[in-house]
């Protein structure tokens, strides 16, 4: 689905008033700074075109098998009404309550047992609407594997439908229509700031109150379950990654979430600063192949400072290529990287095989991989879709796989390794396309385990002071997360 197309309709939808910020209350009585409101699309039939086209379009891109369509009362019912008419596909329709008279069925439409059903729904919140559908389906003995929303507020839906073997394909996710209204200045960055917090603090799943649709829980159990964890506690996970428990270990003993990345093109230089900066730091960074004068006793040298100063070694060598071909880069040419780099990352774009190829050098090592998933550079197209095949990627690879990049919390899984670059200690960016965040938006309100930090310290006067003002903000955002999941 192109990105344009679905940039312009997040703006129509915005026109239209179907998006609402603001203060609004929910039907929980909860209060929520964004209001979705998709009932008003009756009124633009050129929009409910373009949202039904859209919606039948994801669902032959999935190349989804189905027999039948039906979407959740009321908002979907027009949408599952137009893609059935134009793509002439037999529709259901599941009654809210039963009439006292006539049949009395729950499902109007014709279907044999066994039939299987797409659900459409509008907007999902806890997925409990889409839920309440599939178990009315289910009872006339109609299967449910599919559903496919417009908006997904990002707030459990997903995962819950998940537990249930259904899975959720939304178009529209809560952050990427806060992306495209930040930028084409429809709200400002702290408005999008509120809701994000908003989102990540309310998330449903696991809330032993099932909610309806548009309603977040009162409780904020997953989420939170995860932040009242610390770096020790996570370190003790039965399944954590035997690199992430390290990891996790030395950033509880140091007090250091911050990672330098060390770009600097003299290996002489690389090692000073890893001398210099090791005891502030958890991860050193390096782009190997940017040394100008790189030798096998560079990375001899380097490994000796690693364990004298107690951090760990990532080269950010971002493998891209397939399975075969990224097993001889990690292993062999002149850098050798699998000898001496405890973490490497790959790009999900290759598919599993960028990670087996990397595992089958890797894994004996005791080495493990951080997947992309999101990248700090403007226009960056590893978004949405995109980054959830990769953190699903990394859910089937966690052997080998124990973390990402990325730049907010993307796993609710307390074993993952949230690693954010793009981090200074004032937002903004470069002339080619890097952006900054602070370490306190990293940690605290992103939710991410680890600042990466390369030029803030890098160009500063005093290399070390900047190394350890950054260490205590990193860590001071996160003690703030810790405390505030306690409350
Ligand atoms: O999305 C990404 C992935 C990697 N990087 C790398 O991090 C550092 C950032 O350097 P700064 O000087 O702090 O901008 C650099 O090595 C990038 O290659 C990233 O910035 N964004």
């Amino acid at each position: 689905m192109a990105n344009v197309c679905l940039d312009s309709l997040i703006l129509k939808l915005h026109d239209v008033n179907a998006v609402k910020f603001g203060e609004y209350k929910l039907k929980s009585g909860m209060l929520t700074p964004i209001y979705i409101d998709l009932r008003v699309l009756v009124s633009y039939p050129v929009l409910m075109n373009q949202v039904s086209n859209l919606i039948y379009q994801r669902a032959q891109e999935e190349g989804l098998q189905f027999d039948l369509v039906c979407g959740v009362p009321y908002t979907a019912l027009p949408l599952a009404t137009i893609i059935c008419s134009q793509n002439e596909l037999p529709m259901l329709i599941r009654r809210k309550e039963a009439k006292d008279y006539g049949t009395r069925r729950m499902v109007e439409g014709s279907f044999r047992q066994g039939d299987t059903c797409l659900i459409i729904e509008d907007t999902v919140t806890s997925g409990s609407s889409i839920l309440e559908t599939a178990e009315v389906l289910y009872k006339e003995e109609l299967k449910v594997t599919d559903a496919i929303v417009l908006m997904d507020r990002e707030q459990g839906g997903v995962e819950m439908l998940a537990s249930k073997g259904i899975r959720l394909l939304p178009i529209i996710s809560m952050f990427k229509l806060l992306n495209v209204l930040l930028a084409a200045e429809r709200i400002d960055a702290q408005t999008a700031q509120k809701v994000r917090k908003f989102i990540l603090d309310n998330n449903t799943f696991g809330s032993k109150e099932e909610n309806g649709n548009d309603v977040p829980a009162t409780k904020k159990p997953c989420v939170e379950k995860n932040l009242e964890l610390s770096y020790a506690d996570r370190a003790k996970l039965p399944n954590v990654h035997p690199l992430a428990s390290k990891l996790l270990n030395i950033m509880e003993e140091k007090q250091s979430n911050l990672c330098v990345s060390a770009d600097v093109t003299s290996g002489e230089e690389l090692l000073q600063l890893a001398d210099s900066l090791g005891p502030k730091i958890c991860v050193l960074k390096t782009h190997v192949d940017i040394l100008q004068d790189f030798k096998p006793a560079f990375s001899q040298t380097l490994q000796t400072l690693a364990e004298k100063h107690n951090f760990l070694i990532f080269e950010d060598r971002k493998f891209a290529d397939i399975g075969n071909t990224v097993k001889h880069q990690y292993e062999g040419g002149i850098y050798q990287i699998s000898s001496w780099s405890h973490i490497v990352n790959a790009h999900a774009v290759p598919g599993p095989g960028v990670v087996k190829g990397l595992s089958a050098v890797g894994k004996t090592l005791g080495r493990g991989c951080l997947l992309i998933a999101q990248m700090s550079s403007q226009g960056s197209l590893a978004t949405g879709d995109y980054t959830k095949a990769a953190l699903h990627m990394a859910e089937e690879q966690s052997d080998f796989v124990f973390g990402f990049i990325c730049g907010s919390k993307i796993s609710n899984r307390p074993e993952f390794i949230h690693m954010t670059p793009g981090v200074q200690m004032k937002a903004g960016g470069d002339t080619l396309g890097q952006q900054y965040s602070t370490p306190d938006e990293v940690i605290h309100v992103k939710g991410s385990d680890v600042i990466i930090v390369g030029r803030g310290v890098l160009e500063a006067p005093d290399r070390l002071k900047a190394a350890e003002s950054y260490r205590k903000s990193g860590w001071d955002a996160y003690t703030k997360r810790l405390s505030q999941s306690d409350q």
